[in-house]
């Protein structure tokens, strides 16, 4: 078997080796030259997969290693029996520490304190679930809006995205890409519910970019600049809108779910799911690819402010204004695109808050529940 593999895919002759050869490509390049003679294509979110990709091609399995499915057209894959497979919720746990993290920076920043926050999420699937999860045991106040969970489930517990806007202070979007239907989301955020957010809110997308409408959160925040933006996914991605990264408080690019543990998960789930196509058993899991972490555990003795705690172990897996910095310098030296796509590409070692375990010694034992809580381990 031939599988073109994206480049930035990890443990890709792990995961993919024992089917045949493997031909790496930038995701952004893979061509349908490259395809011609090729069985299987295995892809991060990059590249567009459809007719004039495939169409001379003899790819009989598509697998993304990725949570959203927007760049593959999965109508044609079908009609053409080409199988198909992606990856939910592998990278989820990354994306909410990247949350936290952001959260926890402009609290301090800013001037406030995270725990007091009311959170409105969009978009509750397997990110949205699992932050709601995190922030509602921390205690904060947290809405949720998802009309299609709504319509199966009842409104029971959800909200809509009115009544997020008008009173929650952060509201975070992890929706996926949808153009067309009742519950489209292309510009869910558009001028006129952007102008009705309230001074002082914080509006944090790291669904994708087109959810929200870019020029018209531009105009809000070059002309009242009175929101804070913390944008990781962008509308023209790599291309982005250099206005409107300059204007975001934390400008990331597109890595929120970019943790070593949830990029080999998306690389495991499609090794299995092409284990099944070719009808093999697989005996390949996350512990023989993913290494231990780097930072196993630290301590904590004395008793902090919660919020302190928080940021001081969050920071130690996972510093976000790194990566703000990074994408500013380096879209200043290569050029926005280059830039953006080189910080991805070339992205440090990143782990999960649950691969932390925090020791507590004398009284900093009080900071059990809000650091279980927040998802480190506890000892
Ligand atoms: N920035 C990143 O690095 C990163 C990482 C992972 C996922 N993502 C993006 O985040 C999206 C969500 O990820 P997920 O794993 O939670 O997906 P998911 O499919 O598990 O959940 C998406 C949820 O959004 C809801 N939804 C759909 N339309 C909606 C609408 N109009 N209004 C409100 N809610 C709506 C769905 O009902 C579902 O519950 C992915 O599709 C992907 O595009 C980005
Ligand atoms: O959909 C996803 O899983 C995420 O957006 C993921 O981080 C995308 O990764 P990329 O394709 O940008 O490497």
């Amino acid at each position: 078997m031939k599988l073109v593999v994206d480049a930035n895919i990890p443990a890709a002759d792990a995961c993919f080796g024992g089917f045949g050869e493997v031909i790496k490509r930038p995701g952004r390049e893979i061509s349908a030259e490259h395809l011609r003679d090729a069985d299987a294509l295995i892809t991060r979110s990059v590249t567009p997969v459809n007719a004039s990709l495939l169409a001379e091609s003899a790819v009989r399995f598509v697998g993304t290693c990725t949570i959203g499915i927007d760049h593959v057209d999965t109508h044609y894959l079908a009609e053409h029996d080409i199988a198909f497979a992606s990856a939910p919720g592998c990278n989820a746990e990354a994306v909410v520490d990247y949350v936290l993290a952001s959260l926890l920076t402009l609290a301090e920043r800013q001037g406030w304190r995270l725990l007091d926050r009311c959170v409105g999420i969009v978009g509750v699937g397997n990110v949205g679930s699992r932050l709601q999860a995190r922030l509602q045991t921390l205690g904060l106040d947290v809405l949720a809006c998802d009309p299609p969970r709504a319509e199966r489930e009842g409104e029971s517990g959800f909200t809509s995205l009115e009544t997020l806007i008008e009173r929650c202070d952060v509201l975070c979007l992890h929706t996926p890409l949808v153009s067309t239907g009742p519950h489209a989301t292309q510009h869910l955020l558009d001028a006129e519910r952007i102008n009705e957010l309230a001074p002082g809110t914080v509006v944090l997308n790291a669904g994708r970019g087109d959810c929200i409408d870019g020029l018209a959160l531009r105009s809000r925040l070059a002309g009242q600049n009175d929101l804070t933006a913390v944008l990781d996914v962008w509308e023209n991605e790599p291309a982005i809108d250099a206005a409107l990264h300059d204007l975001a408080t934390l400008a990331t690019p597109h890595i929120a779910g970019y943790s070593l543990d949830g990029k080999l998960r998306g690389s495991l789930m499609i090794h299995q799911a092409l284990a099944a196509h070719v009808n093999e058993t697989s005996e390949l899991s996350l512990n023989a690819i993913c290494p231990s972490p780097a930072l196993a555990s630290m301590t904590l003795q004395q008793a902090l402010p919660s919020e302190d705690a928080l940021r001081l172990c969050a920071r130690a897996v996972y510093d976000v204004r790194r990566d703000h910095e990074r994408l500013t310098r380096e879209a200043y030296a290569l050029g926005v695109a280059k830039g953006f796509d080189a910080c991805r590409v070339n992205y440090p070692l990143r782990r999960e808050f649950s691969t932390l375990s925090v020791r507590l010694k004398g009284d900093a034992h009080t900071l059990a529940p809000v650091l279980s809580a927040a998802g480190f381990r506890v000892e």
